[in-house]
């Protein structure tokens, strides 16, 4: 292919889909001349799964990238058909926020946002090569010859990389809902020496809402007053006539039939090399593994407002089209449902993550970035996460100044999220869970503006009245939660009536109001009541629940303070980049292959290596010891 010299940009962006989006939106908005380039403009933002963004971990890092300036909060908030606060009934570490989404809308919004961001050009394009020189990616060249430069590229390829769909004995070359693939740029990845892997994912069938017979299914509303993602989504905005989801289950019928045409699955027959993921099983997965499971839940979700398409929640598989619809004609509620779409399994390349710094720069070629779900990743969320961080550090590269941005583990999921990848790599799509996270309790949903608006604010991608609400929100947080260690509460008729009503012994003594809160089942609007001060219901719903939360849970948050110090300590230590693991002696084998090929940049990182174990960590912190001493005695001598 002949080559032609096109635009100079600060940062390229390749690929719009969640990752790529955010990406291309933080590089712009921090003043990069930005060129955001992908396959089909018109699936910018594409949910190809499920029409849904939140849950457990996942809600979290929607409100993560939100508190640090980005997007996908914001226009789920301005999409959704129904929105739901999961967990209520526990703790508030696991809470989530989970929005139906209205697909197209959102696609079209996202598309919308990123053409009117100054800074930033989007445009159709497929990429099939990097411009590296000197070991530093310095552009990029297009299928139609185009070669762009820049001092930064992100690459954010999703399950298109060498995609291939798979319906029963129907194999194909595809990207997710039939897009064109990306082929190319794999191999030219592979070219300049990346380790790549395959994996999968599935996708269920989707069915037509007018032939569902909603009587024989269980109605899941919304709630009552929605909450939202986005920090600046206010109240005014909330939607009132959201849409039902609909609750039904497989039964002995359905399990019949897949097990009968088990020999058909290509999860089964051995067509399919790449790993899927153990947290999101096919159906014909779920039947096999769970074979003493009578009945498993299936949620009908609608796609969107204009439109009668519904996805069948759980019931992802790739069994031949004929079969999947015996499968649905066996559920109540969908005995007579047309199938608008098959489902299907989709394979695609993946970098080895362990290839990535905690920047997400790739370590073998520098001023590339890789985000999404090309990193190994599954889900909207987790890629949009990366995005950020990604599209951050691309901005600061271009920026020239030295600086990078990275997350921790105690500071957000997508800390988490990221250094799992690079210290773990991951042997099958990686999701976010809450169990992933040591520091659950201070990586809050209701919190995540108190531990990142500030860095968005420092790299410019919160605006000054952001700001300055955000600083108004803090103040009175922390003005309240003071005043309350001050005042007390006394014993009084009223105060032991409601602890009478609670079961709880009657106060005999005066105490704090802060300890006060602390009693199970007291809210800080009983507190107000009981002082006296009713005019609490004023107070924003927002600054009530941080100060109920942080006092009811202060013991607890303390106890994780203690680790989160000494993780610090650890991630204080840093390893000389030089390190030679060869010359250490006494190191296990497995240890020193990992610690090579990792290359940890601290001693809390090398920790977290699995396979790593105490003894090896004490080796290695004596030598990195021994040379600083050898250093500082070179220097005195
Ligand atoms: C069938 C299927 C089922 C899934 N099931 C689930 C699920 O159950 N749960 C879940 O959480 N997630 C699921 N996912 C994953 C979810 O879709 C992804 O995690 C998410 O979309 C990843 O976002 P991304 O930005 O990394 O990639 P994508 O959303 O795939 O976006 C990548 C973009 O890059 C473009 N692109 C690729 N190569 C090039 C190139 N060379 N040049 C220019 N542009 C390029 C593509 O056209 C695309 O627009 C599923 C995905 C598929 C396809």
């Amino acid at each position: 292919m002949r080559t032609y010299d096109s635009n100079d940009y600060d940062v390229i962006v390749v690929g719009a889909g969640h990752a790529g989006s955010e990406a291309a939106l933080a590089a712009a908005r921090m003043g990069q001349k930005t060129l955001l380039l992908t396959i089909n403009l018109d699936m910018v933002a594409f949910m190809p799964c499920n029409p849904s963004l939140g849950g457990p971990a996942k809600g979290i890092v929607v409100r993560e990238i939100d508190a640090l300036g980005g997007q996908m909060g914001k226009n789920i908030d301005a999409s959704y058909v129904q929105m739901r606060m999961l967990n209520t009934g526990k703790g508030p570490a696991v809470r989530a926020l989970r929005a139906q989404a209205d697909k197209n809308l959102y696609h079209r919004l996202m598309k919308d946002t990123i053409e009117n961001e100054p800074n930033l050009t989007l445009r159709q394009a497929m990429v099939n090569e990097l411009v590296i020189e000197d070991g530093e990616c310095r552009g990029v060249i297009t299928n139609t010859g185009a070669k762009y430069t820049a001092k930064a590229v992100v690459l954010t390829a999703g399950t298109s990389s060498r995609g291939k769909i798979i319906i029963g004995e129907l194999m194909y070359s595809s990207g997710p809902n039939n897009s064109i693939p990306s082929i190319k740029l794999s191999e030219d990845l592979e070219k300049n020496g990346f380790k790549l892997r395959r994996f999968k994912t599935g996708t269920p069938p989707r069915v037509d809402g007018n032939t569902i017979d909603y009587s024989k299914t269980e109605e899941q509303p919304g709630d009552k007053t929605p909450n939202h993602f986005s920090f600046t989504s206010s109240d005014a905005d909330y939607l009132q006539d959201q849409l039902s989801c609909w609750m039904t289950y497989t039964n002995d019928r359905t399990h019949d039939i897949i097990r009968n045409n088990l020999d058909r699955a290509p999860m089964f027959s051995g067509v399919i090399e790449g790993v899927g993921p153990r947290y999101c099983p096919s159906i014909e997965d779920k039947i096999v593994r769970f074979a003493d499971k009578p009945r498993h839940q299936l949620f009908l979700e609608p796609e969107g407002r204009d439109t009668e398409e519904y996805y069948v929640g759980d019931f992802s598989t790739s069994m031949p089209e004929e079969v999947q619809l015996q499968m649905i004609h066996s559920v109540a509620g969908l005995e007579n449902a047309e199938m608008m779409r098959p489902g299907y399994a989709i394979e695609y390349d993946i970098i080895e993550p362990w290839q990535l710094t905690h920047t997400l720069e790739t370590k073998p070629v520098k001023n590339l970035f890789t985000a999404g779900q090309m990193n190994g990743t599954s889900g909207y969320e987790e890629a949009a996460g990366q995005g950020i961080v990604a599209g951050i550090n691309a901005a600061l590269r271009a920026q020239g100044n030295g600086e990078t941005f990275t997350l921790a583990r105690d500071e957000a999921y997508i800390g988490v999220l990221i250094d799992d990848l690079v210290t773990k790599g991951t042997n099958e799509p990686y999701r976010l869970l809450t169990s992933r996270a040591e520091y659950r309790l201070v990586l809050r949903h209701d919190n995540a503006d108190l531990r990142l608006t500030d860095k968005g604010y420092a790299l410019g991608l919160i605006d000054e009245e952001r700001k300055a609400k955000f600083d108004h929100k803090k103040e009175a947080i922390a003005r309240e939660i003071a005043r309350l260690r001050t005042v007390r509460i006394k014993p009084s008729d009223k105060v032991n009536a409601l602890l009478a009503k609670l079961h709880q012994s009657p106060l005999k003594d005066g105490v704090l109001a802060s300890e006060f809160l602390k009693r199970p089942n007291i809210s800080y609007k009983d507190v107000l009541s009981l002082l006296g001060e009713e005019k609490a219901a004023a107070i924003d719903r927002y600054v009530s629940e941080q100060i109920e939360i942080s006092l009811r849970y202060e013991g607890y948050i303390k106890k994780e303070q203690i680790k989160i110090d000494r993780l610090h300590r650890m991630e204080a230590k840093k390893i000389p980049d030089q390190i030679d693991y060869d010359a250490i002696n006494g190191l296990a084998t497995e240890a020193r292959e990992k610690f090579k090929k990792i290359r940890p940049e601290t001693l809390a990182q090398a920790e977290r290596i699995s396979g790593v174990n105490p003894a090896d960590m004490a080796i290695l912190s004596v030598y990195i010891e021994q040379g600083r001493i050898a250093k500082v005695n070179q220097a005195v001598s």
